[in-house]
């Protein structure tokens, strides 16, 4: 594989050791080979990105405002825009890498769709939310402390007008031993089969000890409806990487929807 263009290099980071990616984090030389390195580790990444863009529309209208929280470089916007041409959306793109928004800012003026896409450098933890109908963390969550995800929920809740969506990509642990190591190895299969070495794989992941915290589907299922969620569920998963959707019912709606009790 020859070395591409400068913003679209091939992903070797990992390849001889180096001391600035222990531990692992979202610089510079990430950002220069982010799509190579986001396409050959995630199984399903366009599908889950292209499903994403399909299911935004079932959660928009023309005013609506949606948030794509660690937009990297903001493939997940672009998605969302391209599927729903014909509706002024504003998209809130969101990170807290200054080198991923600085990328993400060129590649996002490159498309012209109808929607607003706001490229903003920001700690989600942090951010205060405005009305939405949509909220998409992709595999972001997974890189927040443990301790500070059940508040991201209940705040992206709280957001969310009702009859909204939040939809949740992570990737997994099993809830078994066993299981977690089946699921383990045929990703690192994936990867070896996409081209990365032995070595590439395990100092990857020994960078990402600490810094990328799974939680099972259950803890998932559980903070989402700790927030108030009801039925959250997977519409996506390949291995240990999952999509879910969950819906803030509208009570208002469902009331009118209810079948009129009449006297006899
Ligand atoms: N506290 C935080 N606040 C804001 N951003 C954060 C924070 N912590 C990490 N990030 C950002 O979250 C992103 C995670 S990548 C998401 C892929 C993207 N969603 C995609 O659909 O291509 C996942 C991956 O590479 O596996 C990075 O850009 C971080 O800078
Ligand atoms: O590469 C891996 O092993 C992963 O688990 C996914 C990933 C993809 C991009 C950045 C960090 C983690």
């Amino acid at each position: 594989m020859s070395n591409k263009t400068e913003k679209n290099k091939v992903d070797r980071l990992f390849k001889e050791s180096k001391q600035d990616l222990f531990p692992f984090k979202f610089n510079q030389s990430v950002v220069d080979v982010f799509p190579d390195m986001i396409n050959r580790s995630v199984p399903g990444y366009t599908t889950i990105v292209d499903g994403i863009g399909r299911v935004s529309r079932r959660f928009t209208d023309t005013s609506s405002r949606v948030y794509d929280l660690g937009c990297s470089l903001g493939n997940v916007s672009l998605s969302i825009a391209k599927y729903n041409v014909g509706k002024a959306l504003t998209i809130e793109a969101i990170d807290n890498s200054p080198a991923m928004v600085t990328r993400c800012k060129e590649h996002v003026g490159a498309y012209n769709y109808d929607a607003f896409i706001q490229v903003q450098h920001a700690d989600i933890t942090a951010l205060e939310f405005q009305a939405c109908s949509l909220v998409v963390i992709n595999f972001t969550l997974q890189f927040i402390n443990p301790s500070l995800r059940q508040a991201i929920i209940d705040k992206i809740y709280a957001s969310l007008e009702p009859g909204g969506a939040l939809i949740l990509s992570e990737k997994i642990s099993a809830s078994s031993d066993s299981m977690d190591s089946l699921l383990i190895d045929l990703h690192h299969e994936f990867k070896r089969e996409n081209g990365y070495s032995d070595l590439e794989i395990s100092q990857k992941r020994t960078a990402l000890e600490n810094v990328m915290i799974l939680d099972t589907l259950k803890q998932h299922k559980q903070r989402l409806e700790q927030a108030g969620f009801e039925h959250p569920s997977v519409w996506f998963q390949h291995f240990n990487f999952m999509s879910l959707i969950a819906i803030k019912q509208d009570i208002a709606n469902d009331l009118l929807n209810a079948p009129q009790l009449t006297e006899s």
